[in-house]
């Protein structure tokens, strides 16, 4: 990983507009990446980790869905908020890839997978056919998926869902992109071929310097895969920070009620601990911390003042006017 950020986001913020009213669903969220960096975004349902990689991506999913602020820089110093339709497609191809949970539905039915890529890389670049298929060939080999050659001519509903998946990021990689956004991308997986899934995206980091936000609600997952971790809750990032750090010392109480959920959590109790409550509603957001309503060591402050990320640590930022351990660490 190296220290030059590949992509900065800056204060981005979305709202929903309909039936005469504006609600913000993600607010202000700011992270950056590095090449070769695997960043988790994690958070429960609904908390906006889908939404601000789509809207970083201007791939909101309806005409009601509007970035309303904040800026999306890429390394050569463009704003991918303000690019041309042009530039934009060239973007999404060459700079930024997506994988998501089904690629069954991201992938054409009635193409070859070969074709696919070879003609998603053809429409980038200006190659031969023959070029392209070699290249497209090379990149089943780098996927993983073995005898490319008869592969390639497969369809679809021919792959197992693990080798749908590898298919998917083949398609995904077809024009060498610098950065891929992995949409809960082994959730519909079962426990070994989400093994195999993972260990490929970290050999693409490795090989290629790929840079990976990879977007989940398992813990567990962020633990195998990623060095660091922003955590989502109701719209607004609330912790951020090396992975190791945002895990064995959460500061935000809604992470370490994330940490305390995880199956092993218990202390040999045998009672999975969940978190009481349930996360607000984009129209209903409670005042002062979103997380408040929910958290046990909340106070008036906490209900009237919405606390802002700030560093807790170096490279370790959290939202929360009470942080867990610090008053504990201060005092010994
Ligand atoms: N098409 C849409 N139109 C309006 N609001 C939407 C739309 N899709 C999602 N939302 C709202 O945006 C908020 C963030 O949703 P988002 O899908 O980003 O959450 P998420 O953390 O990715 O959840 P999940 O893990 O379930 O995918 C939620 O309140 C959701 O209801």
């Amino acid at each position: 990983m190296t220290d030059a950020p590949i992509l900065t986001v800056n204060n981005l913020s979305v709202a929903y507009e309909g039936g005469g009213t504006s609600h913000t669903i993600i607010d202000g969220v700011s992270f950056t990446l590095r090449r070769g960096e695997i960043l988790g975004i994690v958070g429960e349902s609904g908390s906006g980790k889908s939404m601000t990689c789509r809207a970083l991506m201007r791939l909101l999913p309806s005409s009601r869905l509007r970035v309303t602020g904040g800026s999306v820089w890429l390394e050569d110093g463009r704003d991918v908020l303000s690019l041309s339709q042009g530039e934009l497609t060239q973007v999404r191809g060459r700079r930024i890839g997506m994988i998501f949970q089904n690629p069954a539905s991201h992938l054409d039915p009635v193409m070859s997978i070969g074709r696919q890529i070879a003609e998603s890389i053809r429409h980038h670049r200006k190659i031969g056919r023959k070029e392209a298929w070699a290249r497209m060939l090379d990149i089943l080999r780098q996927v993983g998926i073995p005898d490319p050659e008869s592969r390639a001519n497969a369809y679809t509903h021919e792959f197992s869902g693990g080798m749908r998946q590898r298919a998917m990021i083949a398609v995904a990689l077809a024009c060498d992109p610098d950065i891929l956004i992995a949409d809960e991308p082994t959730t519909a997986l079962d426990v070994t071929v989400q093994a195999q899934i993972l260990r490929l995206l970290q050999q693409l980091r490795d090989e290629r310097g790929l840079s990976i936000i990879f977007i989940t609600h398992d813990l567990g997952v962020v633990y195998q895969l990623c060095d660091t971790v922003a955590v989502m809750y109701a719209g607004r990032l609330c912790e951020y920070g090396a992975m190791h750090e945002v895990i064995h010392r959460p500061r935000h109480h809604y992470t370490a009620g994330l940490v305390a959920c995880q199956p092993g959590s218990e202390g040999g109790t045998g009672r999975v601990h969940t978190i009481p409550g349930q996360p607000p509603s984009p129209g209903d957001m409670p005042p002062g911390c979103r997380f408040h309503p929910r958290c046990g060591a909340a106070d008036a402050l906490c209900a009237a003042r919405q606390p802002p990320l700030r560093e807790t640590h170096e490279g370790h930022a959290c939202a929360c006017h009470h942080p867990v351990g610090i008053e504990a660490e201060a005092e010994a």
